[in-house]
């Protein structure tokens, strides 16, 4: 018996000679005409690849035709007044499109809170969804679901909101046969309830008997669109595959000609739909209908939103201005709320999402303290144990002689073997002094790598000390060299080599000034005349990890948002859920605003840990205000955050979200002075240092945590400025990215 079809008088969907190509010269949908009857199901045939999905994601507003056009409700999709994407859709895409660390109750949760259901309405249809769909246990989780289960459960998310149109991609693949007839059954009762419409595409041609229309596809054309039980009768047909096969080839014998060679000779009303879909893409016969065909009423018909009544309201539609401003207020007020639902969906996503993947969120909450925590423990302490080679000329047994007390004094016998004097003020944790008799041998043990310097003391050091000091400027020049303490030194590891001089000096100071002022002198005769007075900042023994501390961290803060907010996004799209929550109205805004409240939170954690290890564990001091610390910590995370959506977007796997994020994060750790003053960078790198955005900020937090400035000050501000400037530059690139990749 032929399926009652609903007598409405406009489409719930049509599209006219619809054209869509993924590359140039290959069209996907070529000259593509479709109508879908209101309140009825629509069966889309044809063979794999033909282009059904890339149909149906331009009816959902996902992708834009080339050309030709789409109405659905009488508006195009993708338009605020078609309310598509939205809750008046329920798209159902090929791949399961689901989190798979979910629970069944999650996901659909989920999309009900972006549908913004109540959830009182959200667990009634859960209980009727699992009753109905025969779902598993709502806590299971999806990644443990059969792929029969996955198909039903991503059925269920389509049809959690009870919409008007329902677009279901193959739903289904996989599932038993009894199941797939209660599906079919359902999808029956929804249309005859008169409110929803339904296009499902399948590759199991019988089932589509159900349907009260069914277009067969081929080659991004539509052959032909009736009901089945007039596709059976017009080709005394029993079986649908037997009509889809004979069409095939009649449409095959019509590309390459054997059929009708003479495109004139095709009578637009008796010609079959191949032959005018085939003809019309050349122009010959007229196929687009006008805009006044459309039926214009339907606009009213659209329920729930009423965007586009409201919107087209004038004062002359005889509503005063009073009315119009109120509607206009309504709808901006309806839009708030379905905005803030969708925002709080999405931020719940983002919450399960965290904490379904422990390594992930174990990762984003240690990594930052965990390596400030390294800096701490490693960088910026004395070197030790540096060996050095000491050739003695004065005694070439120092080591045994020198282990005897010297006696300090100024008389001829303390005057004795100063150069024991001298090696007795190296700092012996520092430098481990080895003798050799020979200077020759010692430089062969700097070769070999056994050494890192030499120490040579001329013979009768101490005797020279005395002819010098006695002979003052009149001193001769054997006597001069005579008191030189030679040192030579492996200098090719510069850090350990400028420690490992500055203690050579420090002790030759303390040696020379001690000794002055046992000959009767007074210290500061025996002073180099350059005194480092109380500084300004920091401390006189201020040390290295205190100025790198703060720029680690502030760059920690931004590589880490960077890459999750990057994963996440790239995961999201893999797994089609993107799509899935764009179908369902999620906007990029939204995205945004989500990920912006999570990531913070996450940033917020992160920099109450790592500063709480630094100030407990490793005597970190902000000298300056905590807030503008955290402050600073946390536009740095955002900044890495909206860089890490863009990455998102021009990036199409997880690797190379990973490999640029490095590439950007690697040369800014070298650019931004975060290990090397800027100061001492040349010129023309110095000042494209200053345009990176982790430059400014890592010498405002340097000045905030050392030095202990507020915000005002002209060392800090800028930092702020310039790292909220990158935010909103990188969020507009992202938006501008996202519109050209669409
Ligand atoms: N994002 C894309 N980029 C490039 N080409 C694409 C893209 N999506 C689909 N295509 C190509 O477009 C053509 C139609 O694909 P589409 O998925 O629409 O077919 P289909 O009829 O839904 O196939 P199936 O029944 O196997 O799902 C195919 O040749 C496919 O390779």
């Amino acid at each position: 018996m032929e399926n009652p079809r609903p007598v409405y008088t406009t489409p719930a969907v049509s599209v006219q000679n619809g054209c869509k190509a993924y590359f140039k010269g290959k069209p996907v949908l070529d000259n593509f005409n479709m109508t879908v009857p209101k309140g009825t199901i629509y069966g889309l045939l044809g063979a794999s690849g033909c282009g059904k999905t890339t149909m149906l994601s331009c009816l959902v507003g996902l992708r834009p035709l080339d050309s030709g056009e789409i109405r659905v409700y009488g508006a195009k999709p993708g338009t605020r007044e078609s309310g598509i994407p939205g809750k008046r859709l329920g798209y159902m895409p090929q791949d399961i499109a689901l989190y798979p660390h979910f629970t069944i109750k999650e996901i659909l949760q989920y999309f009900g809170r972006i549908y913004g259901m109540s959830e009182f309405e959200i667990l009634e249809r859960i209980e009727f969804l699992t009753n109905f769909l025969d779902l598993p246990d709502g806590a299971r989780v999806i990644a443990g679901l059969s792929g029969g289960q996955q198909r039903r459960t991503s059925l269920a998310v389509t049809l959690i909101h009870d919409p008007e149109l329902l677009i279901l991609d193959e739903p289904t693949v996989g599932v038993d046969p009894l199941l797939r007839e209660n599906i079919w059954d359902h999808l029956c009762q929804l249309v005859e309830r008169g409110r929803t419409t339904v296009i499902i595409t399948t590759h199991y041609i019988e089932e589509a008997r159900q349907s009260h229309t069914v277009g067969l596809m081929r080659n991004g054309r539509l052959l032909t669109e009736k009901s089945p039980d007039a596709l059976l009768k017009e080709h005394k047909a029993t079986l649908l595959e037997d009509i889809v096969l004979t069409l095939c080839r009649k449409d095959q014998s019509l590309i390459e000609g054997t059929v009708v060679t003479d495109p004139k000779k095709v009578d637009p009303v008796t010609a079959t739909l191949s032959e005018i879909s085939f003809y019309s893409k050349r122009k010959i016969l007229p196929s687009k209908p006008k805009e006044s065909e459309y039926n214009l009423h339907l606009q009213s018909e659209i329920v729930g939103l009423n965007y586009k009544r409201k919107y087209s309201m004038k004062p002359t539609d005889g509503l005063n201005n009073m009315k119009r401003r109120q509607s206009i207020i309504e709808i901006v007020n309806d839009e708030a709320k379905a905005q803030r639902n969708r925002i709080r969906a999405l931020i719940v996503r983002n919450v399960i999402n965290f904490f379904r993947n422990p390594v992930f969120l174990f990762g984003m909450i240690f990594l930052p303290a965990f390596q400030v925590a390294l800096t701490a423990l490693t960088i910026g302490y004395d070197v030790s144990d540096m060996a050095i080679g000491v050739v003695n000329g004065e005694l070439p047994n120092w080591k045994e002689e020198c282990m005897v007390d010297i006696e300090r004094g100024c008389s001829s016998g303390n005057l004795q073997g100063l150069s024991c004097r001298y090696l007795n003020s190296l700092p012996r944790e520092t430098l481990n002094l080895i003798p050799y008799d020979t200077k020759e041998e010692a430089i062969n043990e700097i070769h070999k790598g056994n050494l890192w310097g030499v120490l040579t003391i001329p013979a009768n050091y101490s005797q020279h000390i005395v002819d010098r000091s006695s002979a003052g400027n009149f001193a001769e020049n054997a006597t001069l060299d005579g008191t030189i303490l030679g040192t030579t030194l492996d200098m090719s590891h510069y850090m350990a080599a400028v420690l490992m001089v500055r203690k050579f000096y420090q002790s030759f100071e303390n040696y020379i000034k001690d000794l002055g002022v046992d000959c009767g002198g007074l210290p500061q005769e025996f002073q180099i005349p350059l005194q480092y007075r109380e500084p300004v900042y920091g401390s006189s023994d201020s040390k290295y990890k205190e100025y790198i501390i703060p720029g680690a961290l502030t760059m920690l803060l931004f590589l880490i948002p960077m890459c999750s907010c990057g994963l996440a996004y790239i995961s999201d799209k893999k797994q089609g859920t993107m799509e899935r929550s764009r179908s369902a109205g999620v906007q990029t805004f939204d995205f945004m605003m989500a990920f912006f409240f999570t990531e913070g939170l996450v940033i917020i954690v992160q920099t109450v840990f790592s500063t709480t290890i630094l100030t407990l564990g490793f005597d970190f001091t902000i000298n300056g205000s905590i807030i503008w610390y955290s402050l600073l910590c946390l536009l740095a995370g955002l900044c890495g955050q909206s860089w890490g959506f863009i990455l998102g977007l021009i990036c199409s796997d997880e690797p190379s979200v990973l490999l640029t994020a490095f590439f950007i994060y690697l040369p800014m750790l070298i650019l931004t002075g975060i290990t090397w003053p800027l100061e001492a960078v040349p010129a023309y790198m110095r000042y494209f240092s200053y345009c990176l955005p982790g430059t400014l900020p890592t010498a405002s937090m340097r000045s905030i945590v050392i030095r202990g400035l507020g915000i005002l000050h002209p060392l800090v501000w800028p930092g702020f400025v310039s790292i909220t400037v990158w935010i909103l530059v990188s969020w507009v690139l992202a938006v501008i990215i996202y519109r050209i990749t669409k």
